[in-house]
């Protein structure tokens, strides 16, 4: 977009004023509050129950053309296909595919109950090709890239809970991770998945669980951080790393691709077996990192992506034209005034804009949570626990929660700012680590974009030239038009 059409497309947004649009919403709210979405998503009672039940309480408010607009609208997004996973599974062209069962996959039968009782019935693309590689004997490296909420966290958990001796009481796997709510949920999937595993522990290698030196751990998983690993590793002498037969590196690009982590990463790395397996995953590899895990891991087995398959055809992505920080709130409200959203997260560049945001999001009636860097783990692990719940429906935050963290009902992202590199260049893999966040295992995603200025166009053009994608303009002011791109 030229620098002229840009001044165009924003002067166009001034047929209807912040006050008018914030009206709106307030008017969509109270209509969605005449009738309430189930709470289990995955149920399609909505539908089911009603084609022709009457929940027009408010026409004297809302004509009847808007209200059974909305209603459609309503009723669309909230209405998932229950066998959607099931389609996608059997669709050669989605990463979900998979011609194998688990069973054929030879896991171990406490390892299939696992999976079956998390209500996995089949596995993707990415546990179907990585798991004979890790699986296999001798042990192979692997560097393995698969799109966001494939199941890369569930593939390398059942490698490393097939892979322990529940006979050794010593450390026998670690596996890294950039933060203290990643190393978390990854043992949280641990433990669901070995719930039929009694012998086989767990232990985290995160800030606050303390060790007393030279008492050696005892359980055979050791999940973390690279810090507190290393402490673990070299002053505490907690963990013996020659013995660490198998060693996963979760977001392994960031891992080997920031100074502080790679640092820190390598250090741990060194103090290795040589014969020790190493399993790298993420769902994004800038070319410079991967040469650099190359270079680190031998003779590794490689599963990657091309370009154009990194981003999910389930997640569609737009963008708003906006004024400012203030215009970009009334766009975000228009937007969850005509999308039903069962969980939102949206992310700012900055932690005075992420309190900022969250600020007014509550006055607006909205249950936000706010979770950036300044706060402790604690605090933080605390406020993902809460939205995971269910208990915010929306969590405004900044970059340290682009990755990783799963959250099935998250259905739109928004970037409040976009993600830009040092150098103000798009930071295209932080980009598709955020909107990420929605889309998990096949559902379907809204990613928005905030534009507000003409550097922030530049940097969707940069994302739409960089994973060959477009993303479209969405008017907020418009509904028949939300109808027609958010049905
Ligand atoms: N085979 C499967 N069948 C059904 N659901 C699955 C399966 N494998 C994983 N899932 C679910 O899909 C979601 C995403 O999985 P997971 O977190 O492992 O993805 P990921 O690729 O590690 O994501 P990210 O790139 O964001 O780290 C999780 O909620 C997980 O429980």
């Amino acid at each position: 977009m030229s620098e002229d059409s840009w001044a165009l497309s924003v002067d166009n947004q001034e047929a209807s004023t912040p006050a008018m649009q914030m009206d709106f919403s307030k008017k969509v709210d109270r209509m969605r509050g005449l009738r309430k979405p189930p709470t289990d998503l995955n149920s399609n009672i909505w539908l089911e129950k009603d084609e022709s039940e009457d929940w027009r309480g408010d026409t004297d408010k809302v004509n009847l053309a808007e209200q059974s607009l909305l209603n459609k609208i309503i009723r669309r997004s909230l209405v998932r296909n229950r066998n959607q996973v099931e389609v996608l599974q059997r669709d050669p062209t989605s990463p979900l595919y998979s011609v194998k069962t688990f069973e054929e996959l030879r896991l171990k039968p406490e390892l299939l109950n696992g999976v079956y009782s998390m209500g996995f019935n089949r596995p993707s693309r990415i546990q179907e090709n990585a798991l004979p590689m890790m699986l296999a004997q001798p042990p192979q490296n692997l560097i393995a890239q698969s799109q966001s909420g494939t199941g890369k966290t569930a593939a390398f958990s059942l490698a490393v809970l097939s892979h322990v001796n529940p006979a050794n009481k010593w450390t026998q796997c670690l596996c890294i991770a950039p933060t203290y709510e990643l190393a978390l949920q990854i043992g949280q999937v641990i433990e669901q998945m070995g719930k039929f595993c009694p012998d086989v522990k767990l232990s985290y290698a995160i800030r606050g669980n303390r060790m007393q030196r030279g008492v050696k751990v005892q359980e055979q998983i050791v999940i973390g951080t690279p810090g507190t690993v290393l402490d673990w590793c070299t002053k505490l002498k907690a963990i013996d790393p020659k013995k660490i037969t198998m060693f996963v590196l979760d977001e392994a690009d960031v891992m080997i691709g920031t100074q502080g982590h790679r640092d820190q990463s390598i250090r741990i790395h060194r103090q290795l077996s040589q014969d020790c397996q190493m399993l790298l995953f993420s769902a994004t590899f800038e070319d410079s990192v991967w040469s650099f895990a190359e270079q680190v891991v031998p003779d590794p087995n490689i599963i990657r992506l091309k370009r154009e398959e990194e981003t999910l055809d389930t997640i569609k992505q737009f963008y708003v034209l906006c004024k400012d920080k203030e215009d970009k709130f009334v766009a975000l409200c228009n937007l969850y005034g005509s999308l039903t959203v069962a969980q939102a997260m949206i992310f700012c560049r900055t932690r005075k804009m992420a309190a900022w945001l969250s600020a007014h999001l509550s006055v607006e009636g909205h249950q936000v949570a706010l979770l950036s860097g300044e706060m402790t783990v604690e605090q933080r692990a605390t406020v993902i626990e809460r939205f995971r719940e269910g208990k915010e429906k929306v969590l405004v935050t900044t970059n340290v929660c682009s990755r990783g963290i799963d959250v099935e009902q998250v259905s739109l992202v928004v970037n409040f700012d976009m993600p830009v590199d040092m150098d103000g260049n798009a930071d295209n893999e932080t980009y598709l680590h955020r909107i990420g966040r929605t889309g998990r295992f096949g559902r379907r995603g809204f990613a928005v974009n905030m534009v507000d200025s003409k550097h922030s166009m530049d940097i969707i053009h940069q994302i739409e030239m960089h994973f060959n994608r477009r993303i479209t303009i969405l008017d907020t002011n418009n509904l028949e038009e939300m109808d027609e791109k958010l049905g």
